[in-house]
């Protein structure tokens, strides 16, 4: 599938009901794709991987004088009864300020003004529609805010993401604050000037050559919260467990990360390569839970399929039948859907020798990126995978250096076999959703 990827279209109608915000990236095809994927390229670059480098640390450091957190003293410990609770916050203030460009931060809460025409802050509508766009894609019983406040924060978060377009455009354009041109001109700088996706995104429709509609502003805009929000935070939550679960690779992981760590503690996007372990705790993390379980293609022809013995020994499966032939093809007709899955190629022992043993080393260094893919492979790969992979570096890192992360028991004598068991569980939504990950936190 790597070669050949005109072969295995991506069968967007499959994704329709995404486009409740307006078509974006994830359901267009054709033209339309290569339109919004040129402007797309240019919002996910350097500059926006510095601004949002300096974002997540800034939201870790608002964490840290969050209450709960704010008078620890080392060798003290905070208990949380779900990690996804901590992450899933990080994840959304992260997209909120580098990729809406809002000025979010851990502290804010419920007791922000709502500004005139809104029945709802921002923080609130975008918190809602994050929690509940599964339950808008028709799973029932997954999100925790009624029905009536998930239609008003839909409609808010589009009110929202309509007004910050018309500001940022006016300001890009010079129409803002008009008979005041010395304003005018700051706000053009400042929006200019400013690294998350949004402006970018709207700097970028308007720059002629390839434009995009109004509507697919807001639906690309809103796919990125929704394709990176929760993805990300289950995966930061999964590295949590694992390194909770497997102390040796904490350990490993923190000597490093004070190795890489300026003394001032002051870090910037320039110093990413330099956390290459607490990379590879991400990654393996992505190919033990890769947070999408199954990618659909379609076939554009009759397609036969090969398959090859070497597979046969997948020690998660019974004893292959003794008479398993060198080689098996399959033909499969034209425009059948099928699904990459990437729990398939990561468990291969053929590609990840013991591939339920938790080993980042397996991603030091140069490894063999065709048989990692949980972004996805081709055409269609993910253009958010290095968003994820600045911010969960960045996050784990400063965490990573100031607590030492445990499992909390759930009942005394508990072994560790039965908190793998426990904690490692995961429901295939429309991401893989933990169930329940329980950890002590300890001041260093
Ligand atoms: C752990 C984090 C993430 C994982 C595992 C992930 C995984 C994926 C996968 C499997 C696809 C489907 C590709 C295909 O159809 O072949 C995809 C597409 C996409 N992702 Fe991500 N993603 C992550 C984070 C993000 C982030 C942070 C953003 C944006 C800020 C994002 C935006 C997108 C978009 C716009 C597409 C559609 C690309 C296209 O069809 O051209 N993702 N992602």
């Amino acid at each position: 599938m790597n070669a050949n990827q005109n072969a295995y279209p991506k069968p967007v109608e499959k994704y329709d009901v995404l486009n409740f915000l307006g078509p974006n990236l994830v359901t267009a095809h054709g033209d339309d794709w290569r339109r919004q994927q040129v402007v797309s390229r240019g919002v996910f670059n350097t500059d926006g991987w510095n601004f949002l480098w300096g974002e997540t640390v800034r939201i870790f450091e608002g964490m840290m004088k969050a209450k709960g957190y704010n008078e620890m003293k080392s060798g003290e410990e905070v208990k949380i009864e779900h990690s996804v609770s901590m992450t899933l916050r990080v994840a959304l203030l992260a997209i909120g300020n580098a990729g809406f460009g809002m000025d979010m931060s851990w502290n804010d809460d419920q007791n922000m003004p709502i500004p005139a025409g809104h029945t709802m802050t921002f923080q609130t509508a975008l918190h809602c529609v994050a929690q509940s766009s599964i339950l808008r894609l028709a799973i029932p019983k997954v999100c925790q805010v009624t029905v009536r406040e998930m239609v008003t924060a839909f409609d808010e978060l589009e009110k929202y993401i309509q007004s910050i377009i018309k500001e940022k455009r006016g300001a890009l354009l010079g129409e803002n604050a008009p008979g005041n041109d010395e304003a005018n001109a700051e706000l053009k700088f400042e929006i200019n000037e400013r690294q998350d996706l949004f402006s970018k995104l709207v700097k970028a429709s308007l720059s002629g050559e390839v434009p995009l509609k109004d509507e697919e502003l807001q639906g690309n805009i809103y796919i990125y919260l929704l394709a990176g929000h929760e993805t990300t935070a289950h995966s930061i939550s999964y590295s949590l467990a694992l390194l909770a679960l497997w102390p040796e690779k904490q350990e490993e992981m923190y000597r490093q990360i004070m190795q890489a760590m300026p003394a001032d503690g002051v870090t910037t996007y320039a110093d990413y390569k330099k956390f290459e372990y607490v990379l590879a705790v991400y990654f393996e993390t992505l190919r033990i839970f890769p947070p999408v379980q199954q990618i659909p293609k379609k076939l554009s022809q009759d397609t036969v399929f090969t398959f090859d013995k070497s597979n046969e020994h997948n020690t998660a499966r019974a004893a292959p039948p003794a008479t398993v032939p060198e080689q098996m093809t399959l033909t499969v007709e034209k425009d059948t859907v099928v699904f990459i899955s990437p729990p398939a190629v990561h468990y291969n022992p053929k590609y990840y020798p013991d591939p339920y043993d938790f080993r980042p080393e397996r991603f030091v260094g140069k490894f063999d990126r065709t048989t990692f893919i949980p972004f996805s492979t081709g055409t269609r790969v993910c253009i958010g995978r290095h968003f994820s992979e600045v911010e969960s570096v960045a996050f784990l890192a400063y965490f990573i250096k100031h607590f030492s992360v445990h499992p909390t028991p759930a009942y005394e004598g508990e072994t560790r076999e039965e908190m793998k068991k426990r904690m490692l569980q995961g429901t295939p939504l429309i991401t893989l959703t933990p169930h329940s990950i329980p950890l002590t936190f300890r001041r260093r």
